[in-house]
């Protein structure tokens, strides 16, 4: 579980997050929505210690993140919004074999999981390629395959399908509700809300620093109302 408990920050004094209380269930698929600037990234960057709480605390599987980043970091995987923040190697295999690798894996540990994260974001086969010749969503491909193959007790991603064709966005958001479904606690900030009914347990949306709406998607959907939300005409719970 990931649990924020009156989370506060601010950013040269300005509140960003105002006592924010919440908590992800192992198995858990959410979804964090709200207005540009409302605060989702700075939230999730609580998540595994990239941020300090003002106040309040974070916990991960009920150990306080500040005083584990060690383990907060191997238990929370995340994806960051900008896919060129967390390349670690020149080439696709290289760079999503390097987490799996630091797990102290045996190689065909390792192998299987590249090549099982590579068939989830629709890069089968892709191994050899560099990243720099990679287009921004097949990069996007690339850093979700590698938060995958380190197969986290949670997984926590910040807008990651941006440029993400349809087919690519459809076969990642399964595998994270089949991961969800298997126990893994899924946190999914996103602008783009299709397929939200049919896959995600719960939808949270931010609204200046705080959390307004929590709840099953069907409801939290009626709530987003004046949150500057948009609910695309094909999200019909
Ligand atoms: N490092 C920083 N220094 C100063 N201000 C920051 C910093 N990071 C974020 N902010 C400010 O905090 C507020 C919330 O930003 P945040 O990135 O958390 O929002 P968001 O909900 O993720 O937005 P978006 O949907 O645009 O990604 C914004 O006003 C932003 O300008």
């Amino acid at each position: 579980m990931i649990e924020f408990r009156s989370v506060s920050h601010a950013f040269d004094d300005v509140p960003v997050l105002e006592d924010v209380s919440l908590s992800i269930d192992a198995g858990e698929f959410v979804l964090l929505a709200g207005a540009n600037g409302s605060g989702k990234t700075t939230l999730l960057r609580h998540s595994n210690g990239l941020l300090e709480p003002d106040s309040g605390e974070v916990l991960v599987d009920g150990t306080p993140v500040a005083e584990d980043l060690i383990a907060a970091r191997s238990s929370v995987g995340m994806v960051f919004q900008h896919p060129r923040d967390q390349f670690v190697a020149a080439t696709v295999g290289e760079d999503i074999a390097f987490g799996p690798e630091n797990l102290g894996l045996d190689r065909a540990e390792i192998d299987r999981r590249v090549t099982a994260a590579l068939e989830t974001v629709n890069m089968a086969g892709r191994e050899d390629e560099r990243i720099d010749a990679l287009s921004g969503g097949e990069q996007s491909r690339v850093a979700i395959a590698g938060a995958l193959a380190m197969e986290p007790t949670h997984l926590v991603l910040d807008e990651p399908f941006t440029g993400l064709d349809a087919p690519a966005r459809r076969s990642v958001l399964e595998r994270l509700a089949s991961l969800s479904a298997d126990g893994t606690g899924v946190l999914l900030a996103t602008h783009d809300l299709r397929d939200v009914c049919e896959l995600a347990d719960r939808v949270i949306a931010m609204h200046d620093g705080r959390v307004a709406v929590d709840g099953p998607p069907a409801d939290a959907l009626a709530e987003l109302d004046g949150l500057e939300v948009r609910v695309p005409d094909t999200t019909r719970c």
